[in-house]
């Protein structure tokens, strides 16, 4: 009777189709519609996320968020002068280093004015804070994953940054549609007009302002609302009350006439009934542009931006408003599950967000708390309650939901029921990240989610004697943290860990000394060299073996050729069965999976591990008496080395986007730059350069550069700049090693197992 059972693959492919939130259409196998209550319910639930370049005042702008919402009664800064820190950076290392690491969840109810009606309306919003950093990119994926729609925060000087342009591309990928948050609008230099300019040209979205500053810098007092028309001030302590007037200052009249003719006429290139209204000239009212925006929005033909300072409390609270207004409820997003009770090609199912539909939930974050394993989970359809049981789609197995609670960052609030659209947290439920739990009642599963492949690596161990803590520690990590891999290196015996760049790595470091005790001595980073191959091969390898007693005899026939990168999922290593004869039996089949997977951890051309490859089994042998799990796993390791020879390898490395940006100016009449000087650098370090700018006040480079050459880079660029340039990168892709290169690494490598050999 248990669907679950079903469950048998690995899962690929989420589509998100949005729709209007007035008429819901669902194609689905099963009968259950929403009812008159869900869509109440859901038309005033919001889930989002905050997103952005590092340091541009996410985490700021969240605790505003949480301040004037009653979350919080005492606003905390990001490295504020009384040490406390912000909400949402709960981890003491966050506080200390002043970045977010893991990504927080919290959620508060908002009171927003309709911006038709004037009415007050009652919402409630679950908020993810999401690290800016790089390395803990994965913290991003997985809220974009589970979120309907985000705040992309853009510095009001900076503008577009290498690290937002990663984030939009991560937000297209789950089609979640955005609005726009220009923020350090009091900053000298801040240049709104610049950033929506570069939102249209660098995000390639059309962009256009719903407000205009009054007043700048420390005179920033408030904005003009073009979409109602009013000023809107931010007055009293913190910011809190937000008065407005219908008079909009005479120094911003004109400013504001010309930006919302700029909204109307950009709405009426992405919407029809904006485009109509504009070519028939007719008055354009509050509610037409509302429509406009939210059409336009949720279709992601546009990103309405909105202006503030989080730090100096300024429109803060018309963000929100645009949160209710602008953003998709839960059932505006169509979420696909797959049916695993269908054939593959047809598993396609919309799930609707009903309270009496069956569960479907998906376990986005694990995190190990006082109590034990916390599990992050956002429920897609169906009611989940406490004391109830739910079923691990993948294991079929029951577990009864002992605890279920509302995460608000590290605290929480004890819940009995939790329903559809909404994010929760269940304790003592054991599971890995991405996995779904259902009722029972469906064989439905999520799809899973987009992992990057680790860039670098360096060798770990205990100071002093090695305790169970040390292994305990990197196991937890592991189960929580795809992008962080642990393997031991066969020849070396020593513990490697790898991942997303040298300060995810130390994290980890730091928290095996906090959080275990295990204080750890780590070796010196290496790029995470990868294998692949770049043409197919076949094999045909028996593995025999008779020494006295019973023998060992396997024999697997097929083909190795190369596999592309998933981009949902970022898998691609297959396995393929399709042996007919039963001359492989059934029952050796995971064995010749696992001796291929095992194969691929090291290639023999460099000894790095192997990626992009598809295993096809097609034929084979066994004995009735000698053939065992071991001897196929074995034979399938001697047959992936025989074919790996042939299927032209090559090794590859990490490719790193890096921006580099720079200041321009003048000193007693001379134009100051270090354009030369940082173009010299990429040169020298073999990089292709992409693009530069100059602006006003600051020269930008953006170009690819191999992670192995990028060591160093700081001090060099500290030199070449007078200390004032700055970088960033991003994982790219991996990419082949120069041939030169390749046969360094080769040789190398045969040295060594001819060293060891001897
Ligand atoms: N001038 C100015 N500074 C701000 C504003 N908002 C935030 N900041 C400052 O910018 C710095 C970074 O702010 P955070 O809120 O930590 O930024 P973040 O984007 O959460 O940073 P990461 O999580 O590390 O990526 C802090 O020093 C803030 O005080 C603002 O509106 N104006």
């Amino acid at each position: 009777m248990l669907a679950p059972f079903l469950a048998k693959k690995a899962l690929r492919c989420r589509h998100h189709v949005f729709v209007s939130h007035y008429a819901l259409r669902y194609a689905s196998t099963t009968s259950v519609e929403l009812s008159d209550a869900d869509r109440t319910r859901l038309l005033r639930q919001r889930n989002i996320g905050v997103s952005a370049h590092i340091d541009s005042g996410k985490t700021t702008l969240t605790e505003r968020i949480l301040f004037y919402t009653g979350r919080i009664n005492a606003i905390h800064e990001v490295r504020g002068k009384d040490n406390v820190g912000a909400k949402m950076d709960s981890m003491d290392l966050e506080r200390e280093k002043g970045i977010t690491i893991q990504s927080a969840a919290t959620f508060c109810d908002w009171k927003t004015k309709n911006p038709i009606t004037g009415e007050k309306e009652d919402y409630s919003i679950n908020i993810i804070d999401t690290p800016g950093h790089v390395d803990f990119t994965i913290e991003v994926e997985r809220a974009l994953r589970v979120l309907d729609g985000a705040i992309l925060v853009l510095c009001a000087v900076s503008g577009v940054q290498s690290q937002t342009i990663t984030v939009d591309r991560q937000m297209r990928r789950y089609n979640v549609p955005r609005i726009s948050f220009i923020n350090k609008m009091d900053r000298p230099g801040a240049n709104p007009k610049r950033v929506i300019q570069q939102i249209r040209q660098k995000l390639r979205i059309p962009a256009a302002a719903v407000q205009v500053p009054i007043g700048a810098e420390d005179e920033l007092t408030g904005m003009v609302d073009l979409v109602r028309w009013k000023a809107v001030y931010n007055r009293g302590t913190k910011g809190v009350d937000v008065v407005e007037e219908d008079e909009i200052p005479t120094s911003v009249l004109q400013e504001a006439k010309d930006r919302r003719a700029e909204l109307i006429e950009t709405l009426a290139e992405v919407d029809e009934q904006m485009s109509d209204a504009f070519l028939e000239d007719a008055p354009i009212t509050t509610e037409m542009l509302v429509g406009a925006i939210r059409r336009a929005t949720l279709a992601r033909k546009f990103t309405p931006v909105f202006l503030g300072s989080a730090v100096k409390n300024t429109a803060v609270q018309p963000l929100l408003d645009g949160v209710c207004a602008y953003l998709p409820t839960p059932s505006d997003s169509i979420t696909s599950a797959l049916d695993l009770a269908k054939p593959a090609g047809e598993q396609a199912v919309d799930l609707i967000p009903a309270a009496e539909a069956p569960v479907v939930a998906l376990a986005f974050k694990l995190e190990e708390g006082k109590y034990g394993q916390l599990t992050y989970m956002r429920v897609y359809q169906g009611s989940i309650k406490k004391g109830g049981w739910i079923f691990h789609a993948k294991t079929g197995k029951r577990v009864k939901v002992p605890r279920l609670v509302r995460m608000h960052s590290d605290d929480m609030e004890d819940i009995e029921s939790i329903g559809p659209g909404e994010i929760c947290a269940i304790f003592g439920i054991e599971c890995a990240s991405g996995d779904t739990f259902t009722d029972g009642q469906t064989s439905l599963s999520m799809t899973s989610m987009f992992v990057p492949e680790p860039v670098i690596s360096l060798a770990i161990k205990p100071e002093g004697t090695e305790t169970p803590n040390f292994s305990k520690a990197l196991n937890r990590f592991k189960k929580e943290d795809p992008t962080f891999r642990v393997h031991v290196d066969a020849e070396s015996q020593e513990t490697i860990i790898s991942g997303m760049g040298e300060l995810h790595l130390e994290i980890y470091a730091e928290r095996m000394k906090r959080e275990y005790n295990v204080p750890c001595i780590t070796g010196k980073p290496q790029v995470a060299f990868r294998e692949t191959i770049t043409a197919p091969s076949k094999f045909n390898y028996t593995h025999k073996k008779q020494t006295g007693g019973a023998g060992q005899f396997g024999r697997v026939i097929g083909s190795i050729e190369p596999e592309e990168r998933d981009p949902e999922t970022g898998k691609d290593i297959r396995f393929e069965n399709v042996v007919m004869s039963g001359n492989v039996p059934n029952n050796f089949i995971p064995a010749v999976e696992k001796g291929f997977l095992e194969a691929m951890e090291k290639g023999s051309l460099a000894g790095c591990p192997v990626s992009g490859v598809k295993y096809t089994l097609e034929d084979g042998a066994f004995h009735a008496v000698d053939s065992s799990e071991l001897a196929f796993k074995l034979a399938a390791i001697g047959s992936f080395r025989e074919a790996y020879k042939n299927a032209s390898p090559v090794i590859l490395e990490p490719i790193m986007t890096v921006e580099i940006t720079a200041p321009l100016f003048f000193i007693r009449n001379n134009f100051l730059h270090h354009t030369g000087n940082i173009i010299g650098g990429v040169n020298q370090r073999r990089g292709t350069i992409i693009d530069t700018e100059v602006r006003d006040d600051e020269f930008t480079l953006i170009a690819e550069v191999s992670l192995n050459d990028m060591f160093g880079y700081s001090s060099a660029l500290r030199g070449a700049t007078q200390g004032k340039g700055e970088f960033s990168m991003e994982y790219k892709e991996h990419q082949p090693v120069l041939p030169h290169i390749q046969k360094e690494m080769a040789d190398a490598y045969r040295k060594k197992l001819e060293g060891k050999s001897k």
